[in-house]
């Protein structure tokens, strides 16, 4: 296949990709595909600039051919070509035919037009290099802007987070009983969750962004967002989850879809795939959540930062890595047309090489090998020790004592052909340490793939794509639009169509964008056939594959398919520096805006609806509230109203039955007199039974006013009951015959009462020694007197407390009256003296006198058995009222009863001011609540409104102008 004259620039059929390339290799109507090139290789790869107007060149109607691809010929244009163009960025951004004109760099149809025209190519370049850098700083501007902006946004939602942990989309768990998830999600589900864990939070839509589908996959995209939200109601989800703050441990939002379109801001357990780590992911609390998402705002303002630091960089860094032994360090060398990296068979690269052009360190070539933990900085040496390029054989495994060694070398070779010195940008290559050398060395080449514009992807053609590849691969492409796939020793395979067939098919798995330009992006190459000449030796003559001495270079150097990976790689490197460059910075812009767009509708959503759930719960809590004060006021006041009522009448009624029992001590006790010689003990008894039965009454009173209290406590807790929900905590304890118990009035003690001999003589002696003395007048007044008072006539005013006492003295004049009425004797004597005459009664005086008074005696002895009790009890009842006894077992008694029902009011009391309090606060902190979630809202609103218009003013970023690949 190598020397073929063939024309390689008309060819106008249609390809598909690298597939075709492969059936071109032995189809000789297609050898522009994979056909040698017939120009010198120290010349021939100047590009040529054909007319764009031109359908004979195999132009579509839109100025595009399948031959302008790089590496792939085409007709060259007149050498006279006018530019014809503003060189304004604006206008060259719609300036389409320029674009096509740019991109025709390819190979010429033959060594003599490319002779003829070359000045006026290498013009041109320049010129288009100087269009490209306008506009690549206007986008870098642009982009540089978006960053910050970004980079404020960010800042501000970490803020939001820290203060009122957002939401974050979950997902509901779809399991097998589940049937609410909708099952066209269910692929895209799993797929990306695949995805997430390959490539943590990437998928395939970034490629899209850039190729010219972004537009309209973002759209659609976003379009099915909105639909999904709005679909989903209110903030409560389909799934029967509400959205309920005060439930603070529940997943607090279900928007099924959301969560999977979420990219740089998808939370990853690594739990492995699928619903594992979901499940785990919604079982979180939400501090855990929001700590788990300020984790992720802190590692992309972190990448931002780098990306910040990247755009601002002129050079551009490529990454080539792979896994170990792909050949990385050969191709490496191929590319640079020298061996200068360590080349073998066993894994060597052990420490990353950053292979430099040496004018950037004074024209020294040299190996500055930079110490572990230092900064590298040129100009000090203390950070890097020197070494010359053939000490590398041994630097490279020195991982232990270098970061990476910078390899500063002079490529030789015209600008239009070099890599690193080629006019338009500083380039440097970075040889990697294999991905699956060790864990240590792959996340070091994970984690520097943040400062590299363009990551090329070396795999064996023998080995095909590992575990780590896939992973490594999954993890660009989140922020890389493009890699590209070098396919290595591809001069090992015997069936190479087969090993096309099946390595294509695995990059359309991994990245369908990537596969669809395969052309461009992935490559069968041998970079061991590729002529180089010994670096380290530093005696290259040039960049040119004759140097057959040199390395492990051949003489057949002539490997079209590197060519024509050189090519593309040289066009997307500095031609397309805009997509290299730029690219991943609005990719990954593009996805945290949209991101953060998600999490803004969300959260928009919840905020809107908690704010109107707790507006409503105020709605609700405003007459419950005015309610509980005025209820507290009026059971309260009702309670009060209560418990004085039934003191006043607890008071009352003592009273009352204390007085009943004073006035009935005189005929109450029922003690049996024997003798006069038994008086005493007789008047003994009677006092004792009189106090028992006073005190008796007093039990009486004390049981009454048990029973009228626990009426009343059971109405304070059917209150506390209806309006606190709960009964009084006293009446758990409430107990009524535990009233009264102490403090009883001890009336025995109290009352002194002594007998007298008095009580032992009738209150009617005393009258009757005067009618003895007065016979006639004492005898008529005391007789009429008797007949007029009875006992109805002055009760009456007994019945008044404050009046026992005359009542005593009244009850002794009837008791003497009456006494002397019933005495029948008398009455016949008295008869007697109005028959006899006054001289007769003179002389029978004395005789009268002691007869009397042996009456009298015998009067008052016979009397004892009535007059003691009545004296007694006179005695007693003029005692127990000086003691004021009525009184104060009155109040005793009311006030024990107040006291005991003290405490179920005091409780009522306490549970109204606690529900009073407690209402009072769930109002505040829903007021407080609801004004977080208006804040909120607000804050969401403006978020996503700025996110949007910066995703606007990314999307008119046009990074593409001179990006077209095809
Ligand atoms: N046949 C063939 N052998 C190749 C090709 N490229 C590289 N090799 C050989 O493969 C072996 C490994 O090449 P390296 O360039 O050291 O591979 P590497 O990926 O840099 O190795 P590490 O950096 O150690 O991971 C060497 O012996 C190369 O000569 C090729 O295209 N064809």
């Amino acid at each position: 296949m190598s020397g073929t004259s063939g024309d390689c620039g008309s060819g106008s059929g249609s390809d598909s990709g690298a597939s075709s390339s492969s059936s071109s290799s032995s189809n000789s109507s297609n050898s522009s595909v994979t056909g040698p090139q017939v120009y010198d290789k120290g010349k021939a790869k100047a590009p040529e600039i054909r007319r764009n107007d031109s359908n004979e060149d195999g132009l579509d109607t839109n100025g595009h051919s399948e031959n302008n691809r790089p590496g792939l010929g085409s007709d060259g244009v007149d050498s006279n070509i006018d530019f014809g163009f503003d060189l304004r960025p604006d206008v060259i951004s719609s300036n389409r035919s320029l674009s096509a004109a740019a991109g025709s760099s390819s190979s010429g149809s033959g060594s003599s037009s490319f002779h003829r025209r070359a000045p006026s190519i290498n013009t041109q370049r320049q010129a288009f290099t100087q269009i490209n850098q306008l506009q690549y700083n206007q986008n870098r501007l642009v982009l540089a802007g978006a960053i910050q902006q970004a980079t404020d946004l960010l800042n501000d939602l970490q803020q939001m987070n820290r203060v009122w942990p957002i939401y974050y989309p979950r997902e509901a768990v779809e399991g097998p009983s589940s049937e609410s998830a909708s099952t066209n999600t269910n692929d895209s589900a799993s797929s990306t969750a695949n995805m997430t864990v390959l490539n943590g939070g990437a998928n395939s839509s970034t490629n899209g962004t850039v190729n010219g589908s972004s537009d309209n996959s973002t759209s659609s995209q976003k379009d099915s967002k909105h639909q999904e939200i709005s679909e989903n109601g209110t903030g409560r989800s389909q799934n029967g989850n509400s959205i309920n703050s005060s439930d603070n441990q529940g997943p607090r939002l279900v928007v099924p879809s959301a969560s999977r379109q979420l990219q740089v801001f998808k939370l990853d357990l690594k739990l492995g795939s699928g619903s594992g780590s979901q499940e785990l992911l919604n079982s979180l609390e939400k501090n855990s959540v929001a700590s788990l998402l300020d984790a992720k705002i802190v590692q992309t303002l972190k990448h931002l930062a780098s990306l910040r630091e990247r755009i601002n960089d002129t050079a551009s860094k490529v990454l080539v890595t792979g896994d170990l032994n792909s050949g990385k360090s050969t191709f490496c060398n191929a590319l640079l047309r020298r061996r200068i990296l360590p080349e073998d068979q066993q894994p060597c690269t052990n420490v990353f090489c950053e292979v430099r052009d040496c004018r950037e360190n004074d024209g020294l070539e040299q190996v500055h090998a930079v110490l572990i933990d230092r900064e590298y900085d040129r100009n000090d040496e203390a950070t890097y020790e020197i070494h010359g390029l053939d000490s590398l054989d041994d630097l490279v495994y020195e991982f232990q004592k270098y970061s990476i060694l910078k390899v500063y070398v002079d490529e030789k070779r015209p600008p239009h052909e070099s890599l690193l010195r080629n006019g338009v940008v500083d380039i440097s290559l970075i040889d990697a340490p294999g991905l699956n050398m060790s864990s240590f060395q792959t996340t070091r080449v994970f984690s520097r793939q943040e400062e590299i514009d363009l990551v090329v992807f070396v795999v064996s053609a023998e080995n095909h794509f590992t575990l780590s590849a896939n992973e490594f691969i999954s993890s660009v492409a989140n922020e890389k639009s493009f890699i590209f796939i070098v396919v290595n020793q591809f001069d090992k395979i015997k069936d190479r169509s087969r090993c096309m067939n099946r390595i294509l098919g695995q990059v359309e798995k991994l990245s369908p964008q990537t596969h669809k330009d395969a052309r461009d992006f992935v490559h069968f190459v041998s970079s061991r056939d590729v002529g180089t000449s010994s670096g380290g030796g530093g005696g290259d003559d040039g960049p040119d594959g004759d140097d057959g001495d040199g390395g492990n270079g051949r003489d057949d150097d002539l490997s079209p398919d590197f060519d024509r990976l050189e090519e593309s790689l040289r066009n997307f490197v500095l031609e397309k520096r805009s997509l290299s460059k730029l690219a991943p910075a609005k990719t990954y812009l593009n996805n945290i805006l949209q991101d953060i767009e998600i999490l803004s509708e969300v959260n928009i959503k919840f905020t809107k609806s908690e704010r109107d759930l707790r507006l409503h719960e105020l709605d609700d809590m405003t007459p419950k509230f005015e309610h509980a004060l005025s209820d507290s006021v009026k059971v309260t006041e009702k309670i009060d109203k209560d418990i004085e009522h039934c003191a006043e009448k607890l008071y009352e009624h003592t009273k009352k039955e204390l007085n009943r029992v004073l006035m009935q001590t005189g005929q109450l006790p029922s003690v049996s007199y024997t003798s006069i010689f038994d008086a005493y003990n007789y008047a003994n008894s009677i006092r004792a039974a009189i106090i028992q039965r006073i005190q008796d009454a007093v039990y009486d009173c004390e049981v009454h006013a048990r029973k009228e209290t626990a009426i009343v406590v059971n109405s304070i807790k059917s209150l506390g009951i209806l309006h606190l929900g709960e009964q009084p905590a006293f009446l758990k304890i409430f107990k009524e015959d535990a009233m009264f118990t102490k403090g009883r009035h001890n009336l025995a003690r109290s009352i002194q009462a002594e007998l007298s001999v008095s009580d032992f003589i009738t209150a009617a002696a005393p009258t009757w020694v005067s009618v003895i003395t007065n016979p006639f007048n004492s005898l008529l007044t005391l007789g009429e007197k008797s007949k007029e008072l009875t006992l109805s006539e002055i009760s009456e005013p007994i019945s008044q407390v404050g009046t026992v006492n005359n009542a005593l003295t009244v009850a002794s004049v009837i008791g003497g009256g009456q006494m002397i009425l019933q005495s029948k004797w008398l009455n016949h004597a008295l008869n007697a003296v109005r028959w006899v005459d006054f001289q007769l009664l003179k002389r029978l005086l004395v005789p009268a006198l002691v007869v009397g008074s042996v009456c009298g005696v015998a009067y008052v002895i016979s009397e004892v058995p009535n007059s003691v009790p009545r004296n007694v009890s006179r005695k007693i009842a003029r005692e127990v009222v000086s003691l004021g006894y009525v009184e104060a077992n009155a109040k005793r008694i009311a006030k024990e009863s107040r006291k005991v029902l003290k405490y179920p009011s005091q409780d009522v009391r306490t549970g109204f001011q606690r529900l009073i309090e407690n209402t009072a606060h769930q109002r505040e902190a829903c007021e407080k609540s609801a004004k977080e979630a208006q804040a909120g809202y607000e804050y969401f609103v403006k978020l996503h409104t700025d996110a949007a218009h910066q995703r606007a003013l990314i999307d008119q970023c046009n990074l593409e102008t001179h990006l077209e690949v095809d």
